[in-house]
């Protein structure tokens, strides 16, 4: 079966929502230039209201490597998604500590080599929820995840042409820039029963 992680919940009511939709996997935005950008605070918070069985995965771009740690060890996250030039020396290092690790990369790199545990395959702007041409996808050899304008009409499609192990949205589960529930529920729903 296909997974799904919803991206930037950044209102508490967002939390309850995604309770409610049942993803396999939750994003919370540590990115500060990001509309959905929360605090160490809030995210706190958010873990607490948000269901155990629903692992939180951080989202970062060159972050300092203290802050990923402090996440993960306070138990806020339990995953960390690289989005900017982090080398491989700081996924090795985050691999010694045990911390799963996605590694983004935009789908006009010419090769997702990483040691990261799994490969997320993007737009050229991340979270903006621009599309882009699936069928340029080159396979990455790691499990992956397929992010970059997809909405609830689209991701069966999406789906059938590039086969990801996970589909990660945030623009497309929104109506006017916040999280929409009804969007929520509609893209778990088609992705869990599209045949992959
Ligand atoms: O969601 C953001 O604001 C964001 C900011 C900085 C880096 C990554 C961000 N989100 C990631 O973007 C894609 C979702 O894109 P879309 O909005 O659905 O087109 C996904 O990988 C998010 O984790």
């Amino acid at each position: 079966m296909t997974k799904i992680k919803l991206c930037g919940l950044f209102r508490k009511i967002d939390i309850d929502y995604a309770n409610e939709a049942q993803p396999d996997f939750v994003g919370f935005v540590f990115v500060k230039d990001s509309p959905r950008y929360i605090t160490l605070k809030k995210a706190l918070q958010f873990r607490q209201r948000l269901n155990a069985n629903i692992p939180a995965v951080g989202v970062f771009r060159d972050a300092p490597f203290s802050e990923m740690v402090n996440l993960y060890q306070l138990g806020v996250i339990q995953y960390v998604q690289l989005h900017g030039h982090e080398s491989e020396q700081v996924v090795n290092r985050l691999k010694q500590l045990r911390i799963p690790i996605i590694r983004a990369f935009s789908y006009t790199q010419s090769s997702f080599v990483t040691s990261a545990d799994y490969v997320l395959i993007d737009g050229m702007k991340p979270g903006s929820g621009g599309i882009w041409p699936w069928e340029k996808i080159t396979r990455p050899t790691q499990p992956f995840f397929l992010a970059g304008g997809l909405t609830p009409d689209n991701v069966t499609d999406a789906i059938q042409a590039v086969h990801p192990n996970v589909i990660d949205v945030s623009s497309g589960i929104e109506t006017q820039h916040v999280k929409d529930l009804q969007k929520m529920i509609k893209i778990v729903r088609s992705v869990h029963n599209a045949r992959n």
